[in-house]
């Protein structure tokens, strides 16, 4: 029976370690459609490797992220480390899923509708008319249709990082996750990025995000999970977390990501 409100991503107990140091430890994470979760915390603390295990770019080495119920990257028990490496499988169960890099990671050889386009034909097997229609309709959601046929390398920062989420937007994700996504952007090309972002929001996509914006993820997260070497330490509406009297040293832990003290009525208006 299909339950609507099943979690799209599961993470139970998950471990990893590079060259035996911990950087992952017992983490367990669910995330349920329409929800926003980010992850903060200080440089160093995880964040990145717990979002690039979430689709296997990064193998896990205790635990299970499961996608929609299934095991993602491993055919059986990790303890027995039952590990399959077949690219086929890891494809089919982590289908639901598109990422949005912090580099945009977008093709220079290829003009903007291809980039969009080139994932919908070699990863989904569309037709290509059908995958050029689903990118310019991706493309026009961020505002680049008009830039369907220039060459990456002439577009901004900001815009780049838009086609790099059209092209995630494209594959129709039912889960969106975000690395920094506004991290390599000018500041002045922060805020577009941003906005499109929030319009996703709007529209009730599912999101998990990395990012250092602090003010930006506070207002727009269901959820803020924060880490802090390699463990969650806490997670929580940002309502409950800055306004509950025990959360102080939250509070405290916050301030220099925001860079300033949080002001009262910024408190209330989360
Ligand atoms: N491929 C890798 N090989 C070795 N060590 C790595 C690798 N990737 C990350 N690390 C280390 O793992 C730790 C956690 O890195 P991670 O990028 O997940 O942290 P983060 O919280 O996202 O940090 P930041 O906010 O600076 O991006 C760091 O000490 C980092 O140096």
């Amino acid at each position: 029976m299909s339950n609507a409100s099943a979690p799209i991503l599961e993470m139970h107990h998950v471990g990893k370690a590079f060259a035996g140091n911990p950087v992952l430890r017992d983490i367990n994470l669910s995330v349920h459609p329409g929800e926003i979760v980010t992850l903060i915390g200080p440089s160093g603390s995880g964040k990145t490797t717990a979002l690039r295990c979430m689709n296997f770019l990064e193998a896990y080495d205790q635990g299970e992220v499961l996608i929609k119920g299934q095991l993602l990257g491993y055919s059986g028990n990790l303890r027995g480390k039952a590990h399959t490496d077949s690219p086929a499988l890891i494809a089919e169960v982590r289908r639901p899923l598109a990422m949005v890099f912090q580099q945009f990671n977008l093709w220079p050889h290829m003009t903007v509708l291809e980039n969009v386009v080139a994932p919908l034909v070699l990863g989904k097997k569309m037709p290509r008319h059908a995958a050029k229609h689903a990118a310019m309709t991706a493309l026009n959601q961020v505002g680049m249709a008009q830039k369907a046929s220039d060459w990456p390398v002439r577009l901004s920062g900001g815009q780049q990082q838009r086609v790099g989420i059209a092209r995630a937007l494209a594959l129709e994700p039912e889960l969106l996750l975000l690395d920094e996504p506004t991290s390599a952007l000018d500041p002045e090309r922060v805020e577009e990025v941003l906005d499109v972002i929030r319009s996703l929001a709007k529209q009730g996509m599912t999101m998990v995000m990395v990012t250092h914006e602090m003010a930006f993820a506070a207002h727009i997260s269901s959820r803020l999970v924060f880490m802090a070497d390699g463990y969650i330490v806490e997670s929580g509406s940002p309502r409950q977390l800055f306004t509950q009297p025990e959360s102080e040293r939250l509070r405290i832990f916050l301030a220099p990501l925001f860079r300033r003290p949080l002001q009262p009525e910024e408190l209330e208006s989360l």
